[in-house]
């Protein structure tokens, strides 16, 4: 999906500006402060607010000249589009009819969304008697329902204890294959463990966008190391020049990139000193997210 040169926001209020995105199959995540524009531009690329100028495509067709094209789209927003007096089969009954899906297709598709998202238990409940977990379930079998080929999932883990959070991203791994899912997030960790590439909105602006790598080359970002071991590294430290610090458990060093860290470990290794554990001992997104904070106050 492309979103070309877009400005948008609501009434006389600009709320992003200048946007220029592209996103191919795969997982792609948004990060950004409270406010930046993260669910504005999610209304915007699905088709659901107008821009103010610029143009967007999905699947090489503008969604408000084609609407039909929104069929490919599913959106799950933060308040999960879900009808509190239904239950959970009727929810998907409803939405599925609304959607144009009948008779065979329709019991095919609830029944894949309710194997997926493991629903069986919770069918004949009302909406409002379920748990937060239930409900982003329910929610998102809702949106799967149609099998789109384009997901918006604005930040679907908030609220969810550990385990069903990680149930969750195990799903949507499963199923990024041929889809483009656009994921918005605060949960650094969720972030780095599943973005192909991250795109970052400070005050309704892309102000970075790369993968992992690319983003900490760009901001120069270093890696911050730590390393357990059996025996003395001091004297390998010493020859190839690294600034190691013992922290009681590791050996923590700064280092450029992973190739160097490559070399440091294999040097260790080959002067017989045992590596137990490797670890990052920052999350460069949130020393990332930190410096770009920085930046735009300026
Ligand atoms: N329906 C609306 N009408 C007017 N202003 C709105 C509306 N929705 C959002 N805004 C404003 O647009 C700006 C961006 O909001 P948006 O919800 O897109 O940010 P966000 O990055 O998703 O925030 P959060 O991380 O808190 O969910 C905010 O200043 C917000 O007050």
């Amino acid at each position: 999906m492309q979103i070309q040169s877009v400005t948008a926001g609501y009434g006389s209020a600009v709320v992003l500006t200048q946007i220029d995105l592209e996103f191919s199959a795969g997982f792609h995540v948004i990060l950004g402060p409270n406010g930046s524009g993260k669910t504005t531009l999610f209304r915007v690329a699905a088709g659901i607010l107008p821009p103010k100028a610029g143009q967007i495509k999905i699947l090489g067709q503008d969604p408000l000249h084609a609407p039909l094209v929104k069929q490919q789209v599913g959106y799950l927003s933060h308040n999960l589009g879900l009808s509190p007096n239904l239950t959970v089969e009727e929810n998907l009954l409803f939405w599925g009819k609304i959607q144009g899906i009948r008779g065979v297709r329709l019991r095919q598709s609830i029944e894949n969304s309710i194997d997926r998202l493991h629903l069986s238990d919770i069918l004949g409940k009302r909406v409002r008697t379920l748990s937060r977990g239930q409900l982003q379930r329910s929610a998102l079998a809702q949106v799967l329902l149609t099998d789109p080929k384009l997901l918006f999932l604005d930040e679907p883990t908030t609220g969810l204890d550990p385990a069903a959070a990680r149930t969750l991203r195990q799903l949507l791994r499963d199923i990024t294959k041929d889809r483009t899912i656009i994921y918005s997030t605060h949960n650094l960790y969720e972030a780095t463990e599943l973005a192909q590439d991250i795109t970052f909105l400070t005050k309704g602006r892309v102000v970075a966008q790369g993968s992992i790598e690319e983003l900490r080359r760009q901001k120069q970002l270093a890696h911050r190391v730590g390393l357990r071991v059996k025996g003395d590294p001091t004297p390998i430290f010493a020859s190839l020049q690294v600034n190691a610090q013992f922290d009681g458990s590791h050996w923590v060093f700064e280092t450029s990139n992973e190739e160097e860290t490559g070399r440091i470990v294999e040097s260790l290794v080959s002067a017989k000193i045992t590596v137990l554990e490797l670890r990052e001992m920052d999350n460069p997104l949130e020393e990332l997210l930190l410096q770009l904070e920085e930046e735009a106050k300026k």
